[in-house]
């Protein structure tokens, strides 16, 4: 870790009522090496994982339909958002969260992912980091309907439709989030259906 532009790091809780929201105040050097003093509210309910499920042989995607409260709250008509599948680690490895998320919310036991990116959600607030994967996903992987953990509340719809339709959701405007896009343009960028 690299502080040479960093002094005086302070801290103070402000919410662990679920996750942890902390104000810090620090002295940070300018470029132009001045010091000053500057706030930042920093969010924290550690990592997250997501994937793009994919089945090569009938083109299609899985993609989850799930009621997200902050959307409602910022222009999403219902507050309902297409996104991929995706998890918060728990503390778990990245790869088993993905594949344990994969079978909670749509129901399929994959055994392979691949990595492709890893990046902050939301640099300026939360620490959160994403895990990007791409799986593969096949009829007889299917184990359950899917839908996410009652007791937890989660209520998601699954959504199977050809690549070419969820391309165009994306080019009419119609996906609004950000990891969702990240990982359908992956997979335009690198032909994944063809791709042995
Ligand atoms: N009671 C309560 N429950 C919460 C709260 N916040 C989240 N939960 C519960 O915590 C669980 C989170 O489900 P996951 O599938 O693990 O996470 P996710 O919400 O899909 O998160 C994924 O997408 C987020 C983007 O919106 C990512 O930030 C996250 O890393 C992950 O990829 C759900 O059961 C949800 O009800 C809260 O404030 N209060
Ligand atoms: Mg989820």
């Amino acid at each position: 870790m690299n502080t040479e532009h960093l002094k005086n790091i302070k801290n103070e809780l402000l919410s662990d009522n679920y996750y942890i929201l902390k104000k810090y105040v620090f002295d940070y050097k300018m470029k132009s090496g001045n010091w000053v003093t500057q706030m930042r509210e920093v969010y924290n309910r550690g990592d997250g994982a997501g994937i793009l499920l994919y089945n090569k042989l009938k083109k299609t995607v899985i993609l989850v339909k799930q009621f997200r409260m902050p959307t409602f709250l910022n222009d999403n008509n219902d507050g309902f958002l297409v996104e991929i599948c995706a998890g918060m680690l728990d503390k778990d490895h990245p790869e088993a969260c993905i594949i344990r998320e994969t079978e909670e919310e749509v129901g399929y036991r994959i055994k392979e992912v691949k990595k492709v990116y890893e990046a902050y959600s939301s640099p300026g607030v939360m620490t959160e980091k994403m895990h990007f994967f791409i799986g593969e996903y096949t009829d007889n992987m299917k184990v359950s309907e899917g839908g996410g953990i009652d007791t937890e509340h989660e209520d998601i719809e699954v959504l199977e439709i050809p690549f070419t339709e969820a391309i165009k959701m994306l080019e009419n405007g119609l996906i609004h989030d950000t990891r969702t896009i990240v990982l359908l343009q992956y997979a335009q960028i690198y032909n994944i259906f063809d791709a042995s």
